[in-house]
């Protein structure tokens, strides 16, 4: 998933509010068609990081390549081929569900290229994103969880080529989680968008994500896998088995390759086979717990 070209490059980003340094050198590329989940506890500066990266913040050093531009100086042809969802807005109360996204999706129909025919088919948007039966439903009247199904069907409404999503399943119930989890995986797959968005949720960012990024104390501190930072810092599998009435515990990076060898030498005097994967929640904890430790200046 890291061959496709480079469609979002940062390198030593900073950002203060006044003299509250919130970010200190960030780095990151992300390859077209990636879906990177942005993961760091509350006020590490995520949301802060996606709106230098949208354009609508302005940073206080280091270099930003969004799609080609510096997203501080993006024209209208740029800002069509990103599609961004914020953690929350509360405006358009009085529209109603397809009249307002129709609206949207006008802006973007000039936008359109040989590859990309924009905007969505207003029908095809709504479906996708469940709110079928609220199409004619006014804006005001949608539970907390279908807004936020709005809020992603307005942010890909334009057919973005990168979409940031800042928590986008906050408030959803787990069918929409679900079936927001089944519409990432159909932006990425069938229309190759590159994906960046925050999320609190570790399951969700290893099931969603091809890669994970964690952001604390102003920098990344791991940059891989699910599988690859679940290993790196939280070690190795647990495997426990009984056998002949005795208990037995072994740690191994390789636990399918020495479950299958326990077997092929022991067989069926093998009992209670229990395997604990490393997970990316032992290793997210130890790395934000690490970070909250060290004094500023340390991690500076
Ligand atoms: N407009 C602002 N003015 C001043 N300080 C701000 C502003 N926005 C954010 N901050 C501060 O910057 C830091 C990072 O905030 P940010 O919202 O980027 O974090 P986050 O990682 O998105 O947090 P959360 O997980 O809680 O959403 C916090 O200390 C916050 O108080």
């Amino acid at each position: 998933m890291r061959s496709g070209q480079v469609v979002l490059d940062v390198e030593g980003l900073r950002m203060s509010y006044g003299t509250n340094e919130v970010l200190r050198d960030v780095n990151l590329q992300v390859r077209q068609g990636e879906v990177l989940c942005l993961l760091g506890p509350n006020g590490a500066g995520k949301t802060t990081a996606l709106e230098i990266l949208e354009g609508f913040r302005t940073r206080s050093a280091g270099r930003v390549e969004v799609l080609g531009a510096d997203p501080a100086h993006g024209d209208e042809r740029w800002r069509a081929r990103v599609g961004v969802v914020l953690q929350s807005w509360r405006d358009h109360g009085n529209w109603r569900v397809r009249e307002l996204l129709a609206q949207l999706g006008a802006y973007y129909t000039c936008y359109s290229t040989e590859e990309i025919e924009r905007p969505w088919d207003i029908g095809e948007l709504i479906a996708a994103v469940g709110l079928t039966a609220q199409a004619e439903h006014r804006v005001r009247t949608l539970s907390g969880g279908q807004r936020r199904r709005l809020d992603v069907a307005v942010g890909i409404v334009g057919r973005p080529e990168l979409l940031f999503l800042d928590e986008p399943t906050a408030g959803l119930d787990p069918v929409a989680r679900r079936e927001f989890h089944d519409l990432v995986d159909q932006l990425a797959g069938e229309q190759h968008t590159t994906i960046l968005l925050t999320t609190h949720d570790l399951h969700e960012a290893q099931k969603l994500a091809d890669r994970i990024v964690i952001l604390t104390g102003g920098r990344i501190v791991a940059d891989g896998t699910a599988r690859e930072l679940a290993q790196r810092i939280a070690g190795e599998d647990e495997v426990r088995w009984s056998q002949g009435g005795e208990r037995f515990v072994k740690s191994t990076p390789e636990s399918t390759r020495f479950v299958h060898e326990l077997f092929q030498r022991h067989g069926e005097a093998i009992a209670d086979l229990e395997v604990r994967r490393a997970s990316l929640e032992d290793t997210y904890l130890s790395l934000v717990r690490t970070t909250a430790a060290e004094p500023a200046e340390a991690a500076r």
